[in-house]
């Protein structure tokens, strides 16, 4: 495919994530099924225009002299805040876009609202007074790939040689000594040596870094309340070094799915618990990890669609479901023992107050400590958030 006729897909992939209600990557991969034609590099290539031009949906239209979003605004924005012509795309020739008209910009960024500025949607800008400009100026820029070494399997040291003899490069990465930060061949990691026998995860390093707010003793019994694809799981195993009772709960037991081939790839054990099977568990577990569900605000940098789709009704609902979550999952924690509340969010909605509002209705737990509130950086991870609770040996 052409560069102008990669942007043309892009185009259409995002006028259809506009009309509907799928997610970007479920309408990228109906794009490419619908599309044989294009191969991989093309379809690596629409991909990145259009998460590029998704994280920067607000900031993209407004350079491109539109005051809603838009698909066709969204590309040619896209390109001009990443310095390209939009003109050498949008030639109107084979299957490129037609070339912007006068009405389509430019039009200077440094003239639009805040909210523009940082693309965040205008009702969140009061839920995000305190956060600093830099991390949310984080969001609207790509990811890197950080994988987990995991130590049951190798150490770092071996992990980056395997990794480097198949074209995979990688830094020691922030936050987690367990943390390499991919530099070059990010794609090749999942058909990789290392990926398939377990040596490393694909993880951030902030979700690392609040798997250990408070690290697992071997032996110890561990619930993952909130387990869904098992990153927290297979982390806290290995901060187990395998020894132990690590249990994996979801209210879907559809997300625990592949839980148990990924587990033992790990080389670990874990028992899968489906929804309401935690009665058993009551007062007996060391460590309770409660990963709740959240707006994912900390990693829109990867899911740059979640953030135009909340609102703030859900963002209630999301709040709500945290302290039944919270609530349910502290039943579990053993007198004495540890509760691990964390969301990938930077709203203190989801954070701190859910905490404040726990402690209040559970005088039996306490705060340990500060809590770990990461901001997604450049040289950082995602954004999280950890505290950690103790149980009273007396209610
Ligand atoms: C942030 S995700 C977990 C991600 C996972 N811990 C990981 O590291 O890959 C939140 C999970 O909470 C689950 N969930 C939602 N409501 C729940 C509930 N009431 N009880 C238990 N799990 C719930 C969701 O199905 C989802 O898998």
């Amino acid at each position: 495919m052409t560069p102008g006729a990669r942007v043309a897909a892009a185009i259409t992939v995002i006028d259809l994530w506009l009309s509907g209600s799928d997610g970007l990557d479920r309408v990228l991969t109906a794009w490419g099924r619908a599309n044989r034609f294009a191969g991989s590099g093309d379809r690596h290539a629409i991909a990145d225009l259009v998460y590029d031009a998704v994280r920067r949906l607000r900031s993209a239209c407004w350079v491109a002299g539109a005051d809603a979003p838009g698909a066709r605004a969204a590309l040619i924005g896209s390109l001009r805040l990443d310095g390209e012509d939009p003109s050498a795309f949008f030639t109107g020739e084979g299957h490129a876009p037609a070339p912007p008209d006068p009405s389509e910009g430019p039009r200077e960024l440094s003239d639009a609202t805040e909210a523009i500025r940082l693309d965040l949607p205008d009702w969140l800008m009061e839920h995000l007074a305190n956060a600093s400009r830099e991390a949310l100026s984080a969001l609207r820029v790509r990811a890197p790939l950080d994988l987990r070494v995991n130590a049951l399997r190798s150490d770092v040291a071996r992990a980056r040689q395997l990794l480097a003899e198949e074209g995979i490069e990688t830094v020691p990465g922030p936050l987690a000594p367990s943390c390499l930060r991919v530099t070059a061949g990010a794609r090749k990691v999942a058909r990789s040596r290392a990926y398939a026998e377990g040596l490393v995860e694909i993880q951030d390093a902030a979700s690392q870094a609040a798997a250990l707010a408070s690290p697992p003793q071997p032996g110890e019994t561990v619930l993952d309340f909130c387990a869904g694809g098992g990153g927290k799981t297979l982390a806290l195993g290995a901060a187990m070094q395998g020894r132990g009772r690590l249990i994996a709960h979801d209210i879907s037991a559809l997300r625990l799915r592949d839980l148990a081939p990924r587990a033992e790839r790990a080389g670990l054990t874990v028992e899968c618990l489906g929804p309401c099977e935690t009665a058993s568990l009551a007062g007996v577990c060391d460590l309770v990890f409660v990963d709740a569900p959240c707006s994912g605000s900390g990693a829109w940098r990867r899911n740059p669609d979640a953030k135009w789709r909340l609102t703030p009704q859900r963002l209630g609902e999301l709040v709500a479901t945290q302290d039944t979550v919270l609530d349910a999952a502290s039943q579990a924690v053993r007198p004495g023992a540890r509760l691990v509340y964390a969301t990938c969010s930077i709203l203190s909605d989801e954070n701190g107050d859910r905490v404040r509002a726990f402690l209040d209705r559970n005088p039996a737990f306490r705060l340990e400590g500060d809590p770990i509130s990461l901001m997604p950086g450049p040289d950082a991870g995602d954004g999280f958030f950890a505290a950690v609770m103790s149980r009273a040996i007396r209610d």
